[in-house]
């Protein structure tokens, strides 16, 4: 199978910071992928490198079997980019911009394609929007236009930088049901984000880079189980569990008074609270955490980190 994105051994240096440092990456079609990392990590380069918009100092990057560079026309045709800044034209209304934007690609004035647009304005909330002139939005609309101009062409591969970064929950929302509706329809999607937790809800595939390398990649499963687990947290006024001889079990949060028990499975629970019970421990709250991706992320940094320390 012809993968959506193959990015093969991809360097790219800006003076002396490697931003891409030999990034190696498949995403198959119909993947709803995630790319995270922390700021500076080589996200965007990685995007700008892949819409043909920076070139990678040694590598090579194809979108739908067609390569970014040999083939670039083509490649860039596959590919609807969702930029995280606000770039726009102010002289023309929305609909003019979507309309320009069709013009880029060579796709004929046709009635299928107002139709088009208009589908996609309507998605995306902005019908009531089409004749307002770009300046006058704010900036969540404008925002909204950006992934209507990615969409216009009708790419097969989404690729969205930050698309929720000043964003209301509204159009957050509105934007997530547009955007698994094209990837149930068979797009694409690959998403860099800052909230993790969208990430966590929305990707079925991650991979999380650092100073330009792929630091972890494997479903959110996977990473989920290897990396997280459950946690019970509990909070007594007393110091109990410590003189029980319990803390090997129970991690203690100082000052706040909780204690915090990671397990694997739910019946490890219950003895637990048995052997707090029987020794006359109250416990004033109590709570169950669900593994999450932000757990994840910091003990990938984390570890990332303690090797770079271990090899300088
Ligand atoms: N045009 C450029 N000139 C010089 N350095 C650059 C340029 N573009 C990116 N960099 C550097 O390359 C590294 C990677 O930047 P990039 O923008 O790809 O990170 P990112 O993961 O997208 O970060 P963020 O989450 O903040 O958007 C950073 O150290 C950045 O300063």
């Amino acid at each position: 199978m012809t993968a959506a994105i193959r990015v093969e051994q991809v360097f790219k240096r800006f003076g002396s910071v490697h931003a891409l440092n030999g990034i190696d990456l498949t995403v198959q079609p119909g993947e709803f992928f995630g790319l995270l990392g922390p700021n500076g990590a080589g996200k965007t380069t990685l995007i700008s490198t892949l819409a043909g918009l920076s070139r990678p100092d040694s590598g090579r990057l194809a979108i739908m079997g067609f390569d970014v560079e040999a083939d670039y026309r083509a490649a860039r045709r596959q590919l609807g980019v969702v930029p995280q800044e606000l770039v726009f034209d102010p002289f023309f209304s929305v609909r003019e911009t979507l309309e320009i934007q069709a013009g880029y690609y060579g796709i004929d004035p046709s009635r299928q394609r107002r139709a088009w647009i208009d589908e996609i304005l309507e998605h995306l909330d902005l019908t009531s929007k089409a004749d307002a002139n770009m300046r006058a939005l704010s900036g969540g609309m404008k925002r909204r236009v950006l992934v209507a101009q990615a969409l216009v062409h009708r790419p097969p591969v989404i690729v969205l930088d930050e698309p929720t970064a000043g964003v209301d929950v509204e159009l957050r929302q509105t934007l997530w049901q547009f955007v698994r509706r094209l990837n149930e329809d068979g797009h694409t999607i690959v998403l860099t984000t800052h909230y993790l937790e969208e990430a966590e809800s929305l990707c079925g595939r991650i991979a999380m880079l650092k100073a330009g390398r792929v630091v972890a990649l494997d479903t959110t499963r996977n990473l989920l189980s290897r990396f997280s687990s459950h946690t019970l947290r509990l909070r007594t006024a007393s110091d109990k569990p410590a003189r029980l001889g319990m803390t090997r079990e129970l991690t203690q949060d100082r000052p706040s008074g909780w204690w915090t028990f990671a397990f694997a499975h739910f019946d490890e629970i219950e003895p637990l609270l048995a052997r707090i019970r029987d020794a006359g421990c109250i416990i004033d709250e109590l709570e169950i955490g669900k593994p999450d991706l932000e757990d994840v992320f910091v003990r990938v940094m984390q570890e990332q980190n303690q090797e770079q320390i271990r090899a300088t």
